[in-house]
């Protein structure tokens, strides 16, 4: 056109190409808006879909699994597989099609050339498929080390005064963390030189790609089969077909980091729970008799432990009517914490079975189980958030006067009101802003909030100061009436008003009676009992 004058035709074809460049923009802004909105729409479901499937998932998995890994996968491998498909949508889709495209439209051209170009592929995609399998394997160990360092970065702050009061603080730095940034350094140098060297080898492989092509087309325009007029116009299309596989290459990490953080995501999303709630039973008016009925149980929850000595409990057989209180004693290790946990179905019994009003456990509904049970364990964990969050757990429509009552009940009233915002006093992070007996009266209080028809105490007093500890027996004596208690003590002296003890020696019931019964027996309860009053007696007599 130029060549021929400047007249009005040039200026329509500059409006045409204005007109086209603005709606290639509109439709690039509109992709982008687009998929910026799948993505975080994706994240956000992703993030919660992984945090209530975690919340539901059963102990045995938070014993296996870590708490640095379990961040990391909350955060840090959700952003990876977002990342991921944003590659796939932003890149890699539009690329894929854009190479096919080129590729369909240089068969026409020339098939010949298009089949040598072709059967020169598979050459790259090896290439590339070796790269890609170096390169997931790097990314497997760097984020498997990574999880390792969030780990201990968790593990720190959660003990720091732990480790500040022992000094811990060289040892931590120099050997723990010493050793994972060691290995992160080795696995970051690995996994940047195969990301490195996925261009210049696609580039090399391409490159004999063009070669080959450049001496076909050399051999067919020499015979007259290929005019030089399809022979630019190919070689210039090549250029359409290199950009797409450099994009795919570029993004090769992008998508294994992504792979690789999808696999752990889908390892927590899809675990097989131990212990299955499978059971459909809502029970009503439930009256609290419970029996454990010859049952056993290994912490390696192998279902055929062969050795008989290496069941936590073994033969766990005994009964305790509606509304009675049983202690259950025995040496550190015996047991006793295991044997709770079982009743609450933290662990399902590997033989035998848990009846409450003659109903297995396992028939039960998990919510509804426990429901029923009000649980104070040894450590008394609190949450980040206000006493009345942490007495109220769970509701979202609190009633005070139960709030009130349960308090009451834990004698925790007197220190709760003397805190500045009462109910609404701030815990702190577990709990750190108040002392361990005052922790310990909150969790009873949670227990007693929640009305339950059996409540069970790990060493639920241990905390607390001698008359602390006596007031809040008594209350307990209040609490108990008509509810089924079990109770694990060390200090024998608490449980004295109990209807029924369970003695424990190696995960075996020795003994099983009420406390009478058991000091007539004169075996190992009364042997306990007598070593502690004398024990008690040398502390007093070493007093005064
Ligand atoms: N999560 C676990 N994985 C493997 N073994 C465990 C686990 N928890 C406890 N054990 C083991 O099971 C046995 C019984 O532990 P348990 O906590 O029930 O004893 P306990 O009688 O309550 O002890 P203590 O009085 O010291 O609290 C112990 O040998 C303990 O090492």
């Amino acid at each position: 056109m130029i060549g021929k004058g400047f007249h009005s035709n040039l200026l329509v074809e500059t409006a045409k190409i204005l007109f086209f460049i603005s709606l290639r923009s509109l439709a690039l802004f509109a992709q982008d808006a687009i998929i910026a909105r799948v993505i975080t729409e994706f994240q956000v479901s992703l993030r919660r879909d992984l945090f209530s499937r975690l919340l539901y998932r059963d102990t045995v998995f938070y014993y296996n699994v870590s708490c640095g890994n379990l961040l990391y996968s909350c955060t840090s491998a959700v952003e990876r597989v977002s990342k991921l498909l944003y590659s796939l949508l932003h890149s890699f889709i539009p690329s894929f099609v854009q190479f096919c495209g080129v590729l369909v439209y240089m068969f026409f051209m020339s098939p010949p050339l298009t089949l040598s170009l072709i059967g020169t592929m598979p050459l790259m995609l090896t290439t590339y498929n070796l790269l890609e399998r170096v390169l997931l394997n790097s990314t497997k160990r760097l984020q498997e080390t990574a999880g390792a360092l969030s780990s201990l970065l968790s593990d720190t702050f959660r003990n720091i005064r732990l480790i500040q009061s022992y000094g811990a603080q060289k040892y931590m730095l120099e050997y723990k963390l010493k050793n994972i940034l060691t290995q992160l350094k080795s696995q970051s140098y690995q996994f940047e030189y195969s990301k490195a060297a996925i261009v210049p080898i696609i580039t090399i492989s391409y490159a004999l790609s063009v070669l080959v092509l450049l001496l076909m087309s050399a051999y067919l325009v020499g015979r007259g089969s290929l005019s030089s007029t399809t022979l630019i116009t190919f070689v210039s299309s090549i250029a359409f077909l290199i950009e797409p596989l450099q994009v795919i290459a570029s993004n090769a990490v992008e998508l294994r980091n992504g792979e690789v953080a999808w696999e752990l995501i889908r390892g927590f999303l899809h675990a097989r729970p131990q212990v299955a709630d499978i059971g459909t039973d809502e029970p009503q008016n439930v009256k609290g008799h419970v029996e454990f009925r010859n049952v056993c149980f290994s912490y390696s929850m192998e279902k055929h432990v062969s050795n008989e000595t290496d069941y936590v409990l073994s033969h766990i057989q005994f009964n305790v009517p509606a509304g009675n209180s049983v202690a259950i004693i025995g040496h550190s290790g015996s047991g006793k914490t295991t044997l709770l946990e079982l009743l609450s179905r933290f662990y399902d019994p590997l033989r035998g079975s848990i009846l409450i009003d003659g109903v297995d456990c396992r028939n039960m509904k998990l919510a509804s189980l426990r429901k029923l049970i009000g649980f104070v364990p040894q450590d008394a964990p609190l949450i980040s958030g206000t006493i009345l969050e942490n007495i109220a757990l769970g509701e979202i429509h609190i009633d005070m006067n139960r709030v009130y009552y349960a308090a009451k009940a834990a004698n925790a009233w007197d220190f709760i009101s003397e805190l500045e915002g009462g109910f609404s006093y701030d815990v702190g992070e577990g709990g750190c802003r108040l002392s361990g007996g005052q922790k310990q009266r909150i969790a009873i209080a949670r227990a007693v909030y929640t009305d339950p028809r059996i409540l069970v105490f790990d060493e639920a007093t241990s905390s607390l100061d001698a008359e602390s500890e006596a007031a809040i027996q008594s209350a307990l004596q209040v609490i108990a009436k008509n509810r089924t208690v079990f109770i694990v003590a060390h200090r024998l002296s608490t449980i004295q008003s109990v209807d029924l003890i369970v003695v424990l020696e190696k995960g075996r019931i020795i003994e099983f009676g009420t406390p009478s019964e058991l000091l007539k027996k004169n075996g190992k309860y009364a042997e306990m009992l007598k070593a502690q009053f004398s024990e008690a007696s040398i502390v007093e007599g070493s007093f005064w």
